[in-house]
């Protein structure tokens, strides 16, 4: 099976085309191409197919040719992936799939449609709304933060540290624990801190990510969404932009006059072959 590696901000990705929809990639094998070892290693990997030929495309194929088909490390299937659309946009305009186009291309997820926009080495996203709806908690150990749920399409818990516990001090081998009632289906959970003041962003924070299906990643894009999402809630700011910074580098969150929500970062290919 031919393949390519790419990264936004260290969350990585094996993409594989399969244009037609001929593929029955099932989670054993996406679990097995993920594996840091004994695979090529990922976070996830990224199915490129005509929305057309995919059952879960095909009620957007009006409004968008391709279909991010999105799995997690350990084969399971989510609705979102921030950096995943930004790299499988850079894959669809590197590979002649579609043309970098200033109004931006369209990409049809399981979360609907979202807009890519190709800006050299950034490509932005018009992301779907985040939705803030609940406070919950969750659990690393004997700690317990409180934080508040958010819907981006896939769900995401955002808790802020306390007692200027550094953010290098969690211990995020172990999946934290979380209301079970109100993630049915799994949860993202974020851990953020305040920054120093940019004289580019409005806001700025950091933060680290344990994702539902891939454990610990470097960088989270539908999860810095929810991030700066919250953090322009808790500054009473309608509109603004949020300077995220992840292990693998910075994101920008933007909420614009127009009520669109943009993500924003580096989205990079770092090698094509095969599998035997
Ligand atoms: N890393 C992604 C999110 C991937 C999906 C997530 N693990 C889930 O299960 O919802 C991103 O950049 O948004």
């Amino acid at each position: 099976m031919r393949f390519t590696k790419g990264h936004g901000t260290g969350n990585d990705f094996v993409i594989i085309e399969d244009v037609d929809g001929a593929l029955d990639l099932t989670a054993e094998q996406v679990a097995d191409l993920c594996h840091r070892r004994f695979g090529i290693g990922a976070d996830g990997v990224l199915r490129v197919v005509r929305s057309a030929k995919d059952p879960a495309g095909a009620g957007m194929a009006s409004e968008a040719e391709w279909f991010m088909d999105y799995r997690n490390s350990d084969g399971s299937i989510a609705e979102m992936c921030g950096n995943g659309v930004r790299v499988f946009t850079r894959y669809l305009v590197e590979n002649g799939l579609a043309p970098v186009d200033q109004k931006g291309i369209t990409v049809a997820t399981r979360a609907g449609v979202v807009v890519a926009v190709v800006e050299g080495d950034e490509i932005r996203v018009r992301m779907r709304s985040p939705r803030v709806y609940a406070a919950s908690t969750a659990t690393t150990g004997p700690l317990t933060f409180p934080g508040v749920a958010v819907d981006c399409g896939n769900p995401h818990l955002v808790c802020g540290l306390h007692d200027s516990l550094p953010l290098s001090s969690l211990d995020l081998h172990l999946a934290p624990g979380y209301d079970k009632s109100l993630f049915a289906s799994g949860v993202n959970v974020e851990f953020v801190v305040p920054a120093p003041a940019l004289p580019e962003t409005d806001l700025h924070v950091a933060m680290r990510v344990y994702e539902r299906g891939s454990g610990e990643t470097l960088s989270c894009g539908s999860g810095a969404l929810a991030v700066g999402a919250v953090a322009l809630r808790d500054a009473g700011l309608a509109m603004g932009t949020v300077a995220v910074d992840l292990p693998g580098g910075r994101l920008t969150v933007t909420h614009d006059d127009q009520d669109g929500w943009w993500l924003a970062g580096p989205a990079v290919l770092v090698a094509t072959g095969d599998t035997l």
